[in-house]
């Protein structure tokens, strides 16, 4: 058996406004940096330990992994970041209010465009400022795997193959591994590593950090999930990550 942890980024500046973010490189809020912070006090009360650790570039995620492992004592511990596992890209939805799109458009198409399989936001153009390409970050990143948009069918595409060639080996040689990433990045490992179908993965929704623990077997498929901390708290989490707009803190 194997254990592998899952940890959404604590809430960002642009969670806290409602704005469609992808990879939009946002800073955590300050209740994000304290969400960080008490996951990290968490796992350290459970007696978790890492040996490697797996975060995307984007700075929200990169912190909260920061915050986590100095909670642990465990800030030595090698940490690779990649693009592959940067929030699902949001297109030219990025930098909009999620409520006003929603008045605009209506309900329907923007859940289509925030939790369907395969309804892909509006694309930018490569003469946006937005274009990945004008960011020094994914300089090393071939035109060809640039996204102007992602659905969560494209983001599966690049996570399982982060999944495959890295963080697999790693699990099967032993090592204890934590992954702080986004709310559709890891959407996207969920439905790959429970084998959910098209329809399923559209009620999963990732609260802010909350490490999400897996246990599994030799073949690496799940035989036990929970989240870690008060079923009332995570279920609230819940609730916001599916809806932000109608959630009153
Ligand atoms: O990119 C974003 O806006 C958030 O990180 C996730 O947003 P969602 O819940 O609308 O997919």
């Amino acid at each position: 058996m194997y254990r592998l942890v899952l940890v959404r980024h604590g809430e960002s500046e642009w969670n806290k406004s409602n704005l469609f973010t992808g990879w939009t490189d946002v800073d955590l809020s300050a209740k994000g940096a304290k969400e960080a912070k008490d996951a990290g006090i968490l796992l350290k009360e459970g007696k978790f330990v890492f040996d490697v650790a797996y975060t995307s570039y984007l700075k929200r995620a990169i912190k909260t992994l920061y915050y986590i492992l100095d909670a642990m004592n465990l800030l030595w511990i090698p940490v690779h970041k990649t693009w592959q596992l940067n929030e699902r890209h949001y297109g030219a939805l990025q930098g909009l209010s999620k409520l006003t799109t929603a008045q605009q458009y209506g309900e329907d198409q923007v859940m289509l465009w925030r939790r369907s399989f395969d309804v892909l936001p509006p694309s930018l153009n490569q003469e946006d400022e937005r274009y990945p390409r004008n960011d020094p970050k994914y300089r090393d990143v071939p035109d060809s795997q640039i996204p102007l948009t992602e659905s969560l069918k494209e983001t599966i595409v690049r996570v399982q193959d982060y999944w495959d060639r890295e963080i697999k080996p790693q699990i099967l040689a032993g090592k204890n591994v934590v992954i702080a990433a986004h709310g559709n990045s890891l959407r996207a490992l969920v439905k790959y590593l429970e084998n959910l179908s098209n329809e399923e993965i559209v009620d999963v929704n990732i609260p802010t950090g909350t490490p999400l623990v897996y246990t599994l077997d030799e073949n690496l498929k799940p035989v036990e999930k929970y989240y870690l901390g008060s079923d009332q708290k995570v279920e609230h989490k819940i609730r916001k990550a599916a809806d932000p707009d109608k959630i009153l803190e």
